[in-house]
């Protein structure tokens, strides 16, 4: 009996171990397969535990990608695992164009992913096929230049006042990042719903924080969790809720409460538009866009509901950290770098007298503004790269072959930083972008490539842009020496401290 219990175990050990190592065989023979191929391995996490590990030994999450492309800048792809499931990761500015452009429908995002699955499972960044392209065509006319210049006065009216010295402890280093997702988030609660929710609370914190801690500590959970590792390896998307460890049955909690409460707001004015109190037909809010579309359908389906919900927690994910992140590590840099400081606000000071004369127009005369914040995003793009996606079509990207159930993604970072395409990549130098011949051919992409890129990304630059332009206007952005740039990975790659900067006043 002992023998036959020890000699199961032992087969068990060995289909566990051969689970867990068999992508590193797949690897390697793809690696052989393909030139200029690099193979990253890590067991069960995969490239998840590389930027944890990346990040204790050198401060950065995504430094070994950073320097592994510095090195090799031919590389074509880097393959790593992502539990037993093999991912090619793009590289090379023309194959991430290839695979993007002309194979987009060729996948699918990939699901299981905690938070984005119970919160965003049928938003327009988790979609794919049909559904997605209804939900892309729904709002694509917002998201035009013409229209966003409508959403200028909000963004400018929040940065006031959630900037303004009254509220800051100018002896201090300022919190950048929290300041800036203030901002953020309150101009998106006020363009999907046309209202503030500053001061609403929820699960005992204001409602933005709740939702991007939930978003944060998903993420870190699943890095963090071998448990929630393992579950996804074995059972994919059905892993979200199933068996949960107390971990995750309190974000699954806290992200329901996160769902009741904007369920909420959305039945109170379905209430007041169908009892003639509320008209919403020329109403550009993102939410009655979606409200009208509901009632033309005469839909009474709380699937549509549960829809909507989905949609605010896409565009809240998608427009809130993101554009804060931006704005933080573009204070940063210029703290670094006064003499870019000084031209910047030069140049904004030539072209308004005070911030109030900030418009749309003379916003986009700002030639070096844009050039700052697109060096910004080049050394940090805030989202790492595209989700990874299931291949549901077998293809060939470059000599590549992508088969069916293969993943692929992009990290950023690496095109971004590729020596074969900007010169010293390291350094942080907006006046590379003055020199415009030679940077129109170079790949710039931190809001992703094709059809699936950014819808947000025309309002997300705008809003970064009046930020930094009203702080460039009114403070010196100073470094603190104190404290280094680590740069973590969660929902966006970010500064892990926010103390980097200290803001002086301009009379
Ligand atoms: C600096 C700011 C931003 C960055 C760096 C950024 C980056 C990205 C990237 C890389 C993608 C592609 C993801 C993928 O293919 O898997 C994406 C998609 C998306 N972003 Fe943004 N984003 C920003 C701002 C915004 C804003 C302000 C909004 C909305 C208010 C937004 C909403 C979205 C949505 C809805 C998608 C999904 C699009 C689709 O699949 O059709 N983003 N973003």
């Amino acid at each position: 009996m002992i023998i036959l219990i020890a000699s199961l175990l032992t087969i068990l050990t060995f289909c566990i171990l051969l689970l867990i190592f068999s992508p590193k065989i797949k690897l390697l023979h793809l690696a052989k397969k393909y030139k200029d191929t690099e193979v990253l391995f890590s067991p069960v996490g995969g490239i998840v535990n590389l930027y944890q590990q990346s990040f204790e030994k050198y401060g950065d999450a995504l430094y070994f990608i950073r320097d592994l492309i510095q090195k090799k800048p031919n590389t074509k792809a880097i393959l790593y695992n992502l539990g037993v499931d093999i991912v090619v990761n793009f590289q090379d500015a023309e194959l991430v164009k290839e695979v993007h452009q002309s194979y987009s429908d060729y996948y699918e995002k990939l699901k299981g992913i905690l938070t984005l699955q119970y919160l965003f499972d049928k938003g327009m960044l988790m979609t794919d096929g049909d559904e997605w392209q209804k939900q892309r065509k729904l709002l694509a006319n917002t998201f035009l230049f013409q229209n966003i210049k409508s959403r200028l006065p909000v963004t400018k009216q929040v940065v006031q006042e959630i900037y303004s010295s009254k509220q800051l402890d100018l002896s201090k280093p300022i919190n950048a990042l929290h300041m800036s997702e203030k901002v953020t988030s309150d101009v998106i609660f006020q363009t999907f719903f046309g209202i503030s929710f500053r001061g609403k609370q929820i699960n005992g914190v204001e409602i933005q924080k709740e939702l991007s801690n939930v978003l944060i500590e998903g993420f870190n959970y699943i890095q963090s969790s071998f448990y929630y590792k393992l579950k996804m390896v074995i059972l994919k998307e059905k892993a979200v809720g199933f068996k949960p460890f107390k971990g995750e049955e309190d974000l699954l909690k806290r992200m329901k409460n996160l769902r009741d409460t904007t369920e909420e707001v959305i039945q109170n004015r379905l209430k007041q538009i169908k009892s003639g109190n509320l008209d919403i037909s020329q109403s550009e809010l993102f939410l009655d866009i979606l409200l009208r579309d509901y009632i033309q359908k005469n839909s009474e389906s709380e699937k549509d509901i549960q829809q909507m919900i989905d949609q605010f927690m896409t565009f809240f994910f998608g427009g809130t950290d993101t554009t804060a992140d931006l704005v933080a590590l573009t204070l940063y840099h210029l703290s670094h770098n006064q003499n870019f400081q000084t031209k910047l606000r030069q140049e904004i000071k030539s072209i308004i007298n005070n911030f109030e004369e900030l418009n749309y127009d003379n916003l986009n005369q700002m030639n070096y503004l844009q050039c700052v914040i697109k060096e910004s995003l080049r050394i940090h793009p805030p989202a790492v790269g595209v989700l990874p996606r299931v291949c549901i079509k077998d293809h060939k990207v470059g000599q590549i072959e992508m088969k069916k159930g293969m993943l692929m993604d992009t990290h950023f970072i690496g095109v971004l930083n590729n020596p074969k395409y900007y010169d010293n990549p390291q350094d942080f130098n907006p006046d590379r972008w003055n020199d415009s011949k030679k940077m129109e051919s170079a790949p710039f992409s931190p809001f992703g490539i094709g059809k699936r890129s950014c819808i947000g990304q025309h309002l997300g630059m705008m809003n970064a842009k009046v930020i930094i332009c009203f702080l460039v206007m009114n403070y010196l952005v100073k470094p603190n020496h104190q404290q280094k740039l680590r740069m973590s990975l969660n929902t966006v790659y970010t500064p892990f401290n926010d103390d980097l900067v200290y803001f002086e006043k301009i009379n």
